[in-house]
């Protein structure tokens, strides 16, 4: 256990629910500011929204893509402006910080790829959103990541001093099964980046992040960007952080801001020992299988 942590079940959590711009330096600095706050009010871990640097929406991924070469360690000079910016900043703030996405190109394809790092600015690692999203409810709204986007085919868990925690991207929170690999690999703490949006984002945001976190009895998460209705992609906001008994702990309204919240780990325990689903289930009649290394 590092020098740092403390001896407590408990840690605060901070979800940064940015306004992202079009202009990427002031998204990186913005961002990072923000960080510096959280941390001088006492978070551990910080969290940042989908699509952190770079408008959301398939006609910018391409010009915003940055390389990521190592997937863990310290990011070498090949690195992009974002990596570094991020690592920096876990650094100097010491805390673990899940870098939101960015777009990335890798060997001439692109990715939605999300970075998290240790209180010594090094890459945990990488998980590029795995289900993309496909979205056409005629009349309202159409976009495709396909037309742009490659899926990852890992998941990325990592332990930072309190728990383990599991990473997923927006579109991921619709598919549970993620949040139950997740489960069975003793996360107690998932976190999804995400930009719903002003169609999807009232009635599914909340239901999902609820839903995973009532289903496999752990904290949940979902980081929004703030909504700006200036912007070509509305997103929803509504960050919010939900416990293992499935009830929001704290959420925001639509507006930038940092919403704080206590994780008691102790929680999933009581919960699990309330009513032990997870020891309840059927193996013998159905499986998930974990086909990823990390
Ligand atoms: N960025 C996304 O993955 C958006 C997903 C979304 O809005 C949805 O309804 O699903």
């Amino acid at each position: 256990m590092a020098a740092h942590a403390e001896a407590t079940s408990s840690f605060k959590l901070a979800l940064i629910q940015l306004a992202v711009g079009s202009d990427k330096a002031t998204n990186l600095s913005r961002a990072a500011e923000k960080v510096r706050e959280a941390a001088q009010n006492g978070s551990k871990i910080v969290a940042l929204p989908e699509c952190f640097n770079s408008p959301y929406g398939t006609q910018y991924f391409k010009d915003y893509a940055e390389e990521v070469p190592a997937e863990t360690g310290q990011p070498g000079p090949g690195a992009g402006e974002s990596c570094k910016a991020l690592s920096q900043v876990a650094r100097e703030c010491g805390v673990f910080l899940v870098g939101g996405s960015i777009p990335e190109v890798r060997k001439g394809k692109y990715y939605n790829t999300s970075m998290s790092f240790g209180p010594d600015g090094a890459l945990l690692g990488v998980f590029r959103k795995v289900h993309l999203a496909d979205v056409n409810i005629p009349g309202k709204l159409r976009f495709r990541e396909p037309d742009v986007l490659s899926p990852g085919n890992k998941f990325l868990s990592f332990d930072t001093d309190w728990c383990k925690v599991g990473i997923g991207i927006c579109y991921d929170l619709r598919f549970p099964e993620l949040g139950s690999i997740y489960g069975l690999r003793g996360c107690k703490l998932l976190l999804y980046p995400g930009a719903f949006n002003t169609v999807t984002g009232p009635v599914h945001w909340e239901l999902l992040i609820r839903g995973l976190a009532a289903n496999n009895q752990l904290f949940v998460a979902g980081i929004s960007s703030a909504q700006d209705l200036t912007a070509s992609y509305h997103a929803w906001g509504h960050s919010m952080l939900c416990n293992p008994w499935g009830k929001v702990v704290v959420s925001a309204d639509e507006k930038e801001g940092i919403v704080y919240g206590e994780v008691d780990l102790s929680e999933v325990d009581r919960v699990r020992s309330h009513i032990p689903v997870t020891a309840q289930k059927r193996w013998d009649l159905y499986s998930i299988t974990d086909k990823t290394s990390t």
